[in-house]
């Protein structure tokens, strides 16, 4: 499948669905995924699960973590697929559930993760939000937050290269509208190469 993107971010406020619909494209892509959860100093989720908001500059640790493991892990599966050696064929994307509420951490999360970097917003009503917070079990993160969590969001602009999709709809269907999106952005950039006359071919494309 996409090889254009090195990372997909699924990104949205707590509860739009970040972490199920992240691990179901790397079930069905047989890709890895992270969660940025697992990545937040203890000191964040002490401080959510006390009920209060983060900040940037707690923020700022967070997601450079994130972005250090999100190399390795690339790294390390391109040394695995080097060594299985299967020629023409791509490596697929890491998916990475993270929050990236705001366009500044977007705009970090692309300076160190690199432009083949394509994220996708869970967009969907605050009711229905609230709802499924307040359905799952063992999760830190206090539905109290949602509101704090719309505060900080700006949903992806319209230069960000947009992928949205309402939550509205079931998983799967989350799941194959990213990765109808995802094959024909690869499409177009196929088709973009292909019109570059030999010897000017794009390098960008890698794996
Ligand atoms: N499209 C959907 N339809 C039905 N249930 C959903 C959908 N998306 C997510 N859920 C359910 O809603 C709950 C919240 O989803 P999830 O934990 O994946 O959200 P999240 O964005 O990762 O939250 P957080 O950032 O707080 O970890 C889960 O119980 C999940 O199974
Ligand atoms: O940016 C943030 O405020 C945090 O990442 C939160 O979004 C939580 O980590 C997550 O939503 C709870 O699971």
């Amino acid at each position: 499948m996409n090889s254009v993107a090195k990372f997909v971010i699924v990104m949205g406020v707590s509860g739009s669905g970040k972490t199920e619909t992240a691990r179901r494209l790397a079930t069905a892509t047989h890709s890895a995924w992270l969660d940025a959860d697992d990545h937040h100093p203890a000191e964040n989720v002490e401080h959510m699960r006390r009920g209060l908001p983060l900040n940037d500059e707690m923020r700022w640790p967070w997601l450079d973590a994130l972005c250090k493991v999100a190399i390795a892990t690339r790294n390390e599966i391109a040394a695995t697929a080097g060594n299985n050696a299967r020629p023409g064929q791509p490596t697929p994307p890491i998916f990475i559930a993270c929050s990236a509420l705001k366009r500044r951490y977007r705009d970090f999360l692309r300076t160190h993760l690199g432009p083949q970097l394509v994220f996708v917003f869970l967009e969907g009503p605050r009711d229905l939000i609230l709802d499924r917070m307040n359905n799952r079990a063992g999760h830190f993160m206090p539905s109290a937050l949602l509101d704090s969590q719309l505060g900080d969001l700006e949903p992806l602009g319209p230069d960000e290269d947009p992928l949205t999709v309402s939550i509205i709809a079931p998983l799967d269907d989350i799941v194959w509208q990213v990765l109808d999106d995802l094959t024909a952005r690869e499409a177009q950039q196929n088709r973009t190469e292909n019109s570059v006359p030999p010897g000017q071919k794009s390098t960008s494309k890698g794996g």
